[in-house]
């Protein structure tokens, strides 16, 4: 079997001198796609902002495979009002995905124009890429900054409740592009959502967290279990 990209082992989280999320132990390999859910203020953030190597944990350990240290991350933040008005082209989005690699240089070099344009092709948004991305429909929006984050790594996508403000056909159309990358591309995903009805579809893992972990498991275990089934019938 293959080494993890991601791994924790009774791993805590927190802000200044308090623990937010306590002994969590997950891992992630190529080709899974887990999910994490939990009600509001149950950590799932704290917890992508530790995975994402943006807070060090406070106690146990995180595992981060060489290969995922050399390719780095695919993040799609949760859209903010801000971010939805940017006034940049959807090229220039996307490309902006290899900006961590890019370092002091001022310009893009060629390879990274080409994984731009092999990003948007994959996510069908080749005739937008001179659009305004702020003109774009939430779809539209969603399918560049999926783009964008595949400029960043094909490795492992982490998402930060994606489908926020989106209707339900746009929904399915973004679970499929998602579904078709982790399936067909053995990409794997990372994805915080409140869209437990979707998830239990989607998600081979799934993670519940309330602090600390109620459930780490198969999405089939999930539905067997009491906060599984609690969850599940409390709707969305
Ligand atoms: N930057 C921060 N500094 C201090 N405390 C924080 C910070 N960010 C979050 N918290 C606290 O950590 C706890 C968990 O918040 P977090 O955002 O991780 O939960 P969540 O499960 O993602 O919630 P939601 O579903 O509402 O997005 C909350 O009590 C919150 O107030």
């Amino acid at each position: 079997m293959s080494q993890p990209l991601l791994k924790c082992e009774h791993v805590d989280f927190g802000y200044e001198n308090y623990d937010v999320v306590k002994d969590v132990s997950l891992e992630i390999c190529q080709g899974d796609y887990l999910c994490i859910v939990g009600e509001n203020g149950s950590g799932k953030s704290t917890l992508m902002k530790g995975l994402l190597g943006l807070l060090k944990p406070t106690g146990g350990s995180l595992m981060v495979s060489d290969d995922l240290k050399r390719s780095g991350i695919g993040y799609l933040p949760q859209q903010t009002p801000a971010q939805k008005d940017f006034p940049a082209t959807v090229q220039e989005v996307v490309i902006s995905g290899c900006l961590g690699k890019r370092g002091n240089r001022p310009f893009y070099s060629k390879k990274e124009r080409e994984t731009a344009a092999v990003n948007m092709e994959r996510l069908g948004i080749t005739d937008l890429r001179k659009s305004c991305y702020r003109d774009l429909s939430g779809g539209q929006k969603q399918r560049t900054l999926i783009a964008r984050a595949l400029c960043a790594t094909d490795r492992l996508l982490i998402l930060d409740e994606p489908i926020t403000g989106l209707d339900p056909s746009t929904t399915q159309d973004f679970y499929r592009v998602i579904r078709h990358l982790n399936r067909e591309e053995q990409v794997a995903v990372l994805m915080v959502s409140h869209d437990i009805q979707n998830i239990v579809a989607q998600a081979n893992k799934i993670l519940h967290l309330k602090q600390s972990v109620l459930f780490y498991g198969s999405v089939e275990d999930y539905k067997q279990t009491e906060c599984g089934r609690e969850f599940l019938g409390g709707g969305k």
